[in-house]
């Protein structure tokens, strides 16, 4: 390991930076206790400056949020200087590199994904979450071909819910809704939809729908909703792409009719609804991790059971969802 912050010292290895974002250097880290692969993101308090709420809205929106299909925080540590948020580990990078590899993917493909991407978008606007910044960068593969949502920096959790508007303007041009670009009020739920169109459009195409170096051109075309259809596209992908890109955002598709979409459901057996409900019960404890970590730090049960009831995002919340991250990949639940 290279030189360690002594904030993490004997709790994680850290390693090189394997990716940098605006204000923030991710590194690949090891978490000492059940030698699982962590990524770090370290964030300058200095740096940060007027994006310190961002990243505090961040933190407390990924802490709320336990999904297979969304990168997991499992930690955070504060120092004076420093901010770190201990990570779940994605291998194989973002999406966008994929799709840059393969120029564009196939149809079954594409559905792979769109699946775990909805499941992903069904599960935190159920949450209260609208994310407003969905494109292939913040969705990273893990080793088995698993998508992971990240970047909750310009997420909203309106005060009244998810049906009152937002003012904003943000995320990132080429994937916004024509009413974000208006100035409009919109509801983040629909403004997401709309990206997940340009999104799907994207892995089936290899190139956006909407696209310009001039940003005014670029709105007009958004505000056109008129996109090109290459002749590889099925009758059913145009439909969906369809549905998904309807300037009126009350024409628009919702998530919840995108769950049993024929399109998003194509090939799965009848009973198949895509898993958008969270396979983390956070609320019960897992007997056998509580166990393994009450016995190596030598607390009684009922004493360990009590701390991480708190869910405090210290090392022991770490500690618990790294064990139970192995148990569900049915690997040993044993710490170090
Ligand atoms: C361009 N983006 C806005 C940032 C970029 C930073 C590196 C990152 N990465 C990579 O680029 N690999 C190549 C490896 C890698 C592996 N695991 C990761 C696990 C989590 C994250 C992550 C990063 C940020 Cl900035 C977050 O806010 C969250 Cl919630 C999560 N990044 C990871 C990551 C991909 C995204």
């Amino acid at each position: 390991p290279i030189k360690s912050y002594c904030a993490l010292d004997g709790f994680y290895e850290m390693y090189d930076t394997i990716g940098s974002g605006g204000f923030a250097k991710v590194k690949l880290g090891v978490h000492c206790l059940t030698g699982e692969k962590v990524a770090i993101k370290i964030m300058d308090k200095k740096q940060l400056g007027d994006d310190l709420p961002r990243i505090r809205l961040e933190i407390e929106a990924m802490k709320s949020l336990s999904h297979q299909n969304v990168c997991k925080l499992f930690q955070v540590i504060e120092t004076d200087a420093k901010i770190f948020m201990i990570l779940e580990y994605c291998p194989d990078g973002e999406l966008f590199d994929y799709i840059v590899e393969r120029d564009r993917l196939t149809e079954d493909e594409a559905r792979h994904f769109f699946r775990q991407i909805v499941a992903a978008v069904a599960y935190i606007h159920h949450k209260g979450f609208a994310h407003r910044d969905l494109k292939p960068e913040n969705l990273l593969l893990d080793d088995d071909q698993q998508l992971k949502l990240i970047d909750f920096g310009l997420c909203a959790k309106p005060k009244g819910g998810m049906n009152s508007h937002l003012e904003t303007c943000c995320g990132s041009p080429a994937y916004a809704a024509p009413e974000l670009i208006s100035g409009k009020c919109y509801l983040g739920s629909e403004a997401d939809i709309w990206s997940m169109g340009v999104l799907l459009y994207a892995l089936l195409c290899g190139y956006l729908p909407f696209d310009d170096d001039n940003i005014a051109v670029l709105y007009r075309k958004i505000q056109s909703g008129m996109y090109e259809k290459p002749e590889w596209l099925s009758e059913s992908s145009m439909e969906m792409l369809d549905q998904l890109l309807q300037v009126d955002p009350k024409r628009r598709i919702t998530v919840a009719q995108l769950l049993h979409h024929p399109w998003v459901t194509k090939d799965c057996n009848p009973s198949y609804n895509v898993q958008w409900e969270s396979i983390y019960q956070t609320k019960e404890l897992d007997d056998e991790c509580v166990t393994e970590m009450a016995v190596s730090i030598g607390k009684s049960r009922k004493a360990m059971h009590a701390i991480l009831s708190d869910w405090s995002y210290d090392y022991n919340t770490a500690t618990y969802l790294l064990l139970w991250k192995r148990k569900q990949l049915s690997k040993s639940v044993r710490l170090m």
